[in-house]
């Protein structure tokens, strides 16, 4: 089922929390909305849902409007962070809970809420629990129980809230792989909140990033990763090092220092800013290349990477963050103090909305 958001906004009080909103979600597409706290993801889930009201917009499954239907009659299925399995029910009961409270006629047999109850344990691989409380599961097994729960109703949309937020990061990764496959067999239309950048570009079809209510791009993962649509978005997605200046034939030109940038579809004489990813950068000895001159002020090794920090004379970007494979700076045989030039092989420019 698809879901179409048109214009959606809605206040609380003096405050947009939601600005404008467009959306088209495809059938069976899952997709990450993305954004720093408090940019409107949990208040867009849960108009979606039902559970919320929109002041203005229209929510549709499949073209219909469903922007006043109720939430019971959306077919709508829910993970949030905090888990709400029913502490007193085995994980079989919490499971078959869906099914039992349908209405008389809608109802399955009990034959057949144990036969679902069992495939759907199969599925979140949890067959061997059936019969424990939620108490005596692990984070990781509470929320795949929490999500054999959503699956049960057969929803006709998925709307998972920061499932993993609570747990820790190798039960977090192991799980969202696991939530990759799962939803490559249901083919569920789901939308997965997060603020988590890594785990948005790992597992969604589409990267949505939300900002101050609005959206702010929506895109493939490796696009939002690679042709960031805004400054906001580039420094939210990792580390960037900004160089601010004004455009002219050959690059940017920042504190006397021409940037090789492609600037000719923008003109000349403009202000802008060069976003460069520390990773994005060639560093060879004085005299070999033309670029940034500067000076290793400081090396850390983290893992298989080189943590460098390099100081320029640029006043206004006095320092640079670079990183390097371990291995490649070990041979380069370099030592704090030394002198180094600096030329970006990536990077991304944007002019001043007003320029
Ligand atoms: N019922 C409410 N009454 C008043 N303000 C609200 C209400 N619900 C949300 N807000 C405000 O609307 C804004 C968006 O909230 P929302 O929960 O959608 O953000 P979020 O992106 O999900 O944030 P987080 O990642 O922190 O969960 C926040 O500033 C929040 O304080």
């Amino acid at each position: 089922m698809s879901i179409e958001i048109e214009q959606i906004s809605k206040r609380f009080g003096h405050f947009q929390a939601l600005d404008d909103v467009r959306l088209r979600v495809d059938s069976g597409e899952l997709i990450a909305l993305l954004g720093p706290s408090g940019c409107g993801k949990t208040t867009l889930l849960r108009i979606i849902a039902g559970l919320e009201r929109p002041d203005a917009g229209t929510v549709r499954f499949d073209g219909r409007d469903v922007t006043d239907d109720h939430v019971r009659d959306r077919k709508v299925g829910f993970v949030f962070q905090h888990y709400a399995l029913f502490a007193h029910m085995t994980l079989f009961d919490n499971v078959a809970f869906g099914m039992r409270v349908k209405r008389r006629g809608e109802r399955p047999s009990s034959d057949q809420i144990k036969a679902k109850v069992g495939q759907l344990l199969e599925l979140v691989q949890l067959s061997d629990l059936a019969q424990r409380y939620p108490a005596q599961l692990s984070g990781g097994q509470r929320q795949r129980a929490a999500l054999a729960r959503a699956l049960a109703v057969e929803p006709n949309v998925l709307l998972l809230d920061e499932p993993f937020g609570a747990l820790d990061a190798q039960v977090r990764k192991s799980l969202r792989r696991w939530l990759r496959r799962l939803h490559d067999e249901l083919h569920v239309t789901s939308i997965f909140v997060t603020h988590d950048q890594e785990e948005a570009l790992d597992v969604a079809d589409r990267v949505v990033i939300l900002n101050r209510g609005r959206v702010e791009q929506d895109d493939a993962p490796q696009r939002v990763w690679a042709q960031p649509a805004t400054p906001f978005v580039h420094e939210f997605l990792g580390e960037a090092n900004c160089f601010r200046g004004t455009t002219e034939a050959g690059g940017l030109r920042v504190d006397g220092i021409l940037l090789p940038v492609a600037v000719q579809r923008h003109g000349n004489g403009l202000p802008a800013s060069a976003y460069v990813r520390p990773t994005d950068f060639d560093i060879s000895a004085p005299g070999t290349a033309s670029g940034i001159d500067a000076t290793l002020a400081q090396a850390r090794f983290a893992g298989a990477e080189a943590k460098l920090l390099l100081r320029t004379r640029m006043r206004s970007v006095p320092e640079i963050e670079a990183r390097l494979p371990a291995r490649t700076f070990a041979d380069m045989q370099l030592r704090e103090g030394d002198p180094v030039v600096l030329r970006p092989t990536h990077t991304q420019l944007y002019v001043d909305a007003n320029a």
